[in-house]
């Protein structure tokens, strides 16, 4: 029997830090959403008690370091499921780029073998092994839109932001993740972007509020060591974009636009500049 999942990128609309915990990660205040930019997995029951990931992509591991086999793993485990799992990763979303396409994987591992196997496992405890695996994977598992905190298992669903089109922009870098944290001084932090009056944003379905309290702590990270990130932004900026911002710990910029006449405008601009752009929307 054959499974079908997509894992969709996410973007972080805001992304907040707070303080370094005791145990090395970052306390944090993010909201994402997820974007029509998607990898597809698809997996099928082996009667051996064995984990095969394969990949079009010749750029990811396909052993124990790949997140979906990480996934698979786990369910086997704590469900003493003695079936195995042979897993082919479509992949369409950039790795290393801040769009947590390995974490998506990982999290449409969960949801699909659940669906294999009937598991019969909730959501809630789907997030709840999810963050066992990293810290964007219970967002991951949900979808939709919401509010991270903690280490970004801590999840409070919020209405979708107002549907418009992202420019994704990917520069020739892989920025480590744990790097820019670790390079971050969240004590020494000047400016917050504001969780409440984005969520009103939100909840108001006003597209220029939401373009206007973008906001991205690690940026003051990933833009010192990327000046490359810090000139996609200005260069999208520039080619008319409503609302500009790097996702997660970057490398990958992406830009809010309203009216569809100016998308091809921006593409075609930044595909001056950039390989990697991708035109895709809000997923709803
Ligand atoms: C940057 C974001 O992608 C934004 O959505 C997330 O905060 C990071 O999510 P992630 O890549 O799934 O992160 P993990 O794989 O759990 O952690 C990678 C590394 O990032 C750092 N890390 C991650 C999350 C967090 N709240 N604080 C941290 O300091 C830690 O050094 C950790 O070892
Ligand atoms: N299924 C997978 N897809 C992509 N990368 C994977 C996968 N499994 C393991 N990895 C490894 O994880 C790292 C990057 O993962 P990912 O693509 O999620 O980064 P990211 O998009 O920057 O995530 P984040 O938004 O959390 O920073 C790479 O070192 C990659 O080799």
């Amino acid at each position: 029997m054959k499974i079908y999942e997509k894992a969709p990128a996410k973007i972080n609309l805001l992304l907040d830090v707070m303080r370094k915990r005791e145990d090395g990660f970052h306390e944090v205040e993010m909201i994402m959403t997820m974007v029509d930019l998607a990898d597809r997995l698809e997996m099928e029951e082996l009667q051996s008690d064995s984990i095969f990931i394969s990949s079009q992509a010749g750029y990811i591991p396909l052993d124990e370091k790949n997140l979906a086999f990480q996934a698979a793993r786990l369910i086997k485990d704590r469900y003493n499921v003695r079936k195995g799992v042979y897993i082919h990763l479509d992949k369409n979303i950039p790795v290393a780029a801040g769009l947590a396409g390995g974490s998506s994987d990982a999290a449409a591992t969960l949801r699909g073998l659940n669906r294999l196997w009937q598991l019969g496992i909730s959501e809630d405890e789907l997030c709840t092994l999810g963050a066992e695996l990293g810290s964007d994977v219970p967002f991951c598992v949900t979808g939709g839109t919401a509010i991270a905190r903690g280490r970004g298992e801590k999840l409070e669903r919020i209405p979708n932001p107002p549907q418009c089109w992202v420019i994704l922009a990917k520069p020739p870098i892989n920025v480590s993740t744990a790097d820019v944290y670790g390079k971050l001084r969240a004590s020494e932090l000047k400016q917050h972007p504001s969780t409440q009056d984005m969520v009103e944003a939100i909840s108001q379905g006003s597209f220029a509020d939401v373009c206007a309290n973008l906001g991205n702590v690690l940026e003051t990270v990933t833009l010192q060591l990327h000046p490359e990130v810090l000139q996609m932004k200005d260069i999208m900026q520039r080619l008319g974009a409503d609302g500009v911002l790097m996702s997660g710990s970057g490398p990958t910029v992406f830009g809010l636009v309203s009216k569809e006449a100016k998308v091809s405008r921006i593409y075609n601009g930044l595909r001056g500049f950039c390989k990697e752009v991708y035109v895709v929307r809000m997923l709803t």
